[in-house]
């Protein structure tokens, strides 16, 4: 399969900054990938690269069979970007500012009606944008970065300033388009709603990255513990306790719920004393390592290593 996105050994510096340092990584169409970081990781930077915008200290980039960096970048037409910060001339209206990016691209403006019906802004459509929300103006950039068909789109935290009933149906836009086949690649700091979404995560760490797998295969690597919530009836937890045996960080919350931890090879075994048929236990939860417990090992674990 040709990959969409090659990058090999990519370093980027800005003086004695190396914003990103010996990152390789190659994107595979249909891939949904979400590049995690803190502040000034090298997320921007990398998106900025892969758009040409920027060129590499040292290493090799290919988006689309091209070399960016080599200033010929036939594919970019079908290439998708939303960036941090949209900024539109204020005194155009959205539909204007649409039709001046489908010009752009030489793409059609027959869909700008049905995508702004779907992002809620049908009735701001012949508005100047300078009375648009934040959230509107981020809106209208995610439509201009759907024009041309996108084989790549890149968006970078496409969902700051949406509200939550407009953040899910800006995932679903982008599961349609993944599903169509184009390679999806969004950073974003609101790591809980990339969980279940993107098949694949790459964080970064001070410009390298420190991981780069799907949500199973980072937590099967980083082998964090399991937590088991157990339901029991009021003053049971000490029943349960017997039950269960020593266990790491047994936290009774409340009168009610009881939590503990489970070595990813433990976990049957505790499920099964826990829910003895003539134990206390009422209902059972188990809760895998999140994004957040992933992303903070991650980085723990690298600046060990660094130290
Ligand atoms: N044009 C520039 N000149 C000098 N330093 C730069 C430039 N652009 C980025 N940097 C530095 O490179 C590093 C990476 O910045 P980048 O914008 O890629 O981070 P980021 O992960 O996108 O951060 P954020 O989450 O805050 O958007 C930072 O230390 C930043 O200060």
């Amino acid at each position: 399969m040709t990959a969409i996105v090659e990058l090999e050994h990519i370093e980027k510096r800005y003086g004695a900054i190396a914003a990103v340092n010996d990152v390789s990584f190659a994107l595979q169409p249909g891939e949904s990938v979400a590049l995690i970081g803190h502040n000034g990781a090298g997320k921007t930077t990398l998106f900025k690269m892969m758009l040409g915008l920027s060129r590499p200290t040292s290493g090799d980039i290919r988006v689309l069979g091209d070399h960016p960096a080599a200033g010929e970048f036939a594919a970019r037409k079908r290439l998708g970007y939303l960036p941090e910060s949209v900024s539109f001339n204020g005194a155009l209206t959205g539909r204007e500012v649409l039709s001046f990016y489908a010009r752009l691209k030489d793409a059609s403006t027959d869909k700008i009606d049905s995508l702004l019906e779907r992002v809620g802004l049908t009735a701001a459509a012949d508005r100047p944008i300078r009375t648009y929300s934040k959230g509107m103006r981020q809106r209208l950039g995610l439509i201009q970065a759907l024009f041309g068909d996108p084989l790549l789109l890149l968006l970078d935290e496409p969902t700051t300033g949406l509200d939550p009933a407009l953040r899910l149906e800006f995932y679903e836009i982008v599961q349609e388009l993944q599903q169509q086949g184009a390679t999806i690649v969004l950073s974003s700091h609101a790591l809980t709603e990339l969980e279940e979404r993107a098949s694949r995560i790459i964080i970064l760490n001070r410009g390298r990255m420190v991981a780069n797998g799907s949500i199973d295969e980072l937590r099967k690597l980083a082998g964090l513990p399991i937590k088991i919530r157990v339901t029991v009836a009021s003053g049971k937890a000490e029943k349960l306790s017997a039950l269960v045996g020593p266990v790491p960080n047994w936290r009774e919350i409340n009168g009610h719920l009881v939590e503990f931890d489970a070595a990813p090879g433990a976990k049957i075994e505790l499920i099964r004393r826990a829910t003895d048929a003539a134990g206390p236990a009422q209902d059972v939860a188990i809760l895998q390592p999140t994004l957040d417990d992933l992303y903070a090992h991650f980085l723990r674990r690298h600046g060990e290593a660094a130290a």
